[in-house]
């Protein structure tokens, strides 16, 4: 299928979104996460994000990138994926994701770090 470009604008199953600004030659790319979930009362706000991408011939390329939540919290999010063409011909992204929030102290590392996946499609 046609090469898996992830330039554009992504929802997931959450309702959060991405928007890849643009890929380069070397399939490195940035954007910002627009996540639909917080778990503070803060106004949810963009955060940056840095990734990059394989950029395989048969469009169903492996990925990861790294969301910096600076705006809401210490947190650090690592999402991993691929890119695959669905039935319909639609990509859609199938990913995993590394939650890091900052703890206080070294005794309360082992509740740090929560993983999720999430499905993302074109908007
Ligand atoms: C407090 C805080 O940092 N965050 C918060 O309350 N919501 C966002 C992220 C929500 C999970 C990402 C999954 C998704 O939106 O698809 S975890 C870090 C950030």
């Amino acid at each position: 299928g046609k090469l898996c470009d992830l330039t554009g604008w992504w929802e997931n199953d959450l309702g959060s979104k991405m928007h890849v600004l643009k890929v380069d030659s070397e399939g490195n790319f940035s954007g910002e996460y627009h996540t639909a979930v917080s778990s503070t009362d803060k106004p949810i706000q963009p955060s940056p994000l840095v990734g990059s991408q394989h950029l395989d011939k048969d469009g169903q390329c492996t990925f990861g990138f790294t969301v910096n939540w600076k705006k809401f919290s210490d947190s650090t999010a690592v999402f991993v994926g691929q890119c695959f063409s669905g039935d319909n011909g639609n990509e859609v992204l199938q990913t995993s994701w590394l939650l890091r929030e900052k703890v206080d102290s070294l005794p309360s590392d082992w509740k740090a770090t929560r993983t999720g996946h999430n499905t993302f499609i074109r908007t």
